[in-house]
């Protein structure tokens, strides 16, 4: 078989912002990070090991619960209307993005802020809001996941709730 052609390494350290040193990595999920120094290194592996989104399975069961989240969504007559005319396909990939950042993924959520994304959607509200965030968690516990972390995943998606509705930020 032919040598596969190494990726080529972000240049960036993740943890500090400075340029990397490229003899200093760490594979996650068959993806290599380099970092600026020994101490970047270990910071990012150790977050990444006390991550919700480690917790939760890494990518295969965060790409699985979106899938499924999707279905609930869709079946919904409350909120699928918003759905209809977008490619569900993109949507799902962003979500994915989205939600693995948001949980503590490796890579950094580089999509619309959540406020931009959905200024548009008209009349949207709580119930709206409340809806998606039902489906989330009855998602999680069709997947059996750990009660206490789905706690701690529905915090953090509560906490898009001003941005997602276009409310004004407190301060
Ligand atoms: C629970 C919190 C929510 C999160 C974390 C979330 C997340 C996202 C993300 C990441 C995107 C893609 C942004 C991009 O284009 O880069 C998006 C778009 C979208 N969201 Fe949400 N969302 C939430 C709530 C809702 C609600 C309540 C609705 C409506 C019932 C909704 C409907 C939509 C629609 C229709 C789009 C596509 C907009 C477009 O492509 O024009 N979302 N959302």
């Amino acid at each position: 078989a032919e040598p596969s052609i190494p990726k080529p390494l972000n240049t960036t350290c993740p943890i500090t912002g400075k340029a990397v040193n490229p003899a200093i990595t760490f594979i996650y999920e068959d993806q290599t990070f380099a970092f600026a120094d020994e101490a970047s290194r270990q910071k990012f592996e150790a977050d990444r090991a006390a991550s919700i989104y480690q917790k939760l399975g890494g990518k295969a069961a965060l790409d699985a619960a979106v899938e499924l989240f999707y279905v609930k969504v869709l079946a919904d007559k409350r909120v699928n209307h918003y759905f209809a005319d977008i490619s569900m396909a993109k949507q799902k990939r962003k979500q994915k993005e989205f939600l693995s950042a948001a949980l503590g993924g490796p890579n950094p959520y580089v999509g619309k802020d959540l406020r931009t994304a959905h200024a548009d959607l008209d009349g949207l509200n709580d119930s709206h809001f409340d809806a998606i965030a039902e489906h989330l968690q009855a998602t999680l516990q069709e997947l059996k996941v750990d009660s206490t972390l789905i706690a701690q995943a529905m915090a953090i998606v509560g906490s898009t709730r001003d941005a997602v509705l276009n409310r004004p930020v407190k301060h």
